[in-house]
């Protein structure tokens, strides 16, 4: 950590050292840093600790200026985050979060594109994360595991208030005073799966029954770092496909024996979801993502912890 902090330290202007925010640009939505002012780039490559990002969508570098209206809020973005898919330890996958808390971060918005299990989430809109339910924590694979390497981190963590309602709220106020349609933004339940798979219909049909509205392979090792480091957490889901899940299996027999018989049958195609779609959504929607956070920023109280 020591030797990461005095990397930043020689690369990113002094002005700039100690941010406020930190932001985690998902998938596709990197241009969320395109309107930071004094805006200076540090390549990953340039951080001793910080792996690569390997996944389309994704850059490899921390974009440090100022955002929003005014005088702006200093910001510390991460262009490209890390996923455990990608072959990354989890205490890489969240290495950045923690660098961040060094460097005086109180606020993190942590951005995703997702999948939508809730059929009435349509495709483009923000979801604003209120719960999760990681299947991977629960089985053992918990950024949090292992020995407690800053006794002064707490070593259970409670969860039940990971998203901050103060946060929350402010996005709703954005969205109202940027006169954004009250459709084009949702509360909901994100689940965490390890990926890199997208899931099959009856692994979506279980985390819908599971409560879940929105799915994807990131965010929840970010937030549980982000709130062991004592950080307020927003987290924002681009709805980019909806997962596919039919009400019921229609038979292959039904449909040979059908075709035998000689009756006609509408044959049953799958859906599939790709990558390349999920990206198309994130550039798709970025600037109304954009707007959203710089405004967030704008409200953002100055006199708080926040
Ligand atoms: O980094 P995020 O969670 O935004 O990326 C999502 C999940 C996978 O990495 C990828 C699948 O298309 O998009
Ligand atoms: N697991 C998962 N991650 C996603 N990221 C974007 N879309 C999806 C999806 O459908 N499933």
């Amino acid at each position: 950590m020591d030797a990461t902090l005095q990397a930043l330290r020689g690369l990113v202007p002094r002005e700039l050292q100690n941010p406020r925010v930190g932001i985690i640009c998902g998938s596709g939505l990197s241009g969320l840093a395109a309107s930071l002012r004094q805006s200076v780039l540090v390549s990953y490559a340039e951080l001793p600790g910080f792996v690569q990002s390997t996944v389309p969508g994704h850059k490899s570098s921390l974009a440090f200026g100022l955002m929003g209206s005014g005088a702006g809020v200093p910001v510390v973005a991460m262009l490209g985050r890390f996923h455990p898919y990608e072959g990354h330890k989890l205490s890489s996958v969240v290495y950045p979060v923690r660098v961040m808390a060094k460097m005086g971060v109180k606020n993190i918005i942590i951005t995703n594109a997702a999948g939508a299990l809730n059929p009435e989430l349509t495709v483009g809109t923000i979801v604003v994360v209120h719960d999760h339910i990681a299947l991977p924590n629960l089985t053992g694979m918990n950024p949090l595991l292992g020995p407690q390497t800053d006794p002064s981190l707490p070593r259970f963590l409670p969860l039940s208030d990971a998203y901050s309602r103060l946060l929350r709220k402010l996005v709703f106020r954005a969205a109202h005073d940027l006169s954004i349609e009250r459709d084009a933004l949702a509360e909901g339940t994100y689940a965490w799966v390890s990926g890199p798979t997208y899931e099959t219909a009856a692994e979506g049909r279980f985390l819908r029954a599971a409560g879940a509205d929105v799915v994807g392979m990131s965010t929840v090792p970010e937030v549980l770092a982000a709130r062991e480091e004592g950080m307020n957490v927003l987290v924002l889901s681009l709805v980019t496909n909806a997962v596919v899940i039919p009400a019921s299996y229609q038979s292959v027999r039904d449909e040979f024996e059908a075709e035998i018989a000689g009756v006609s049958t509408k044959t049953v195609v799958e859906e599939v979801v790709s990558h390349e779609e999920v990206l198309a959504l994130g550039r798709l929607k970025g600037d109304l993502m954009k707007s959203l956070v710089e405004k967030v920023l704008d409200l953002l109280p100055s006199n708080t912890q926040q």
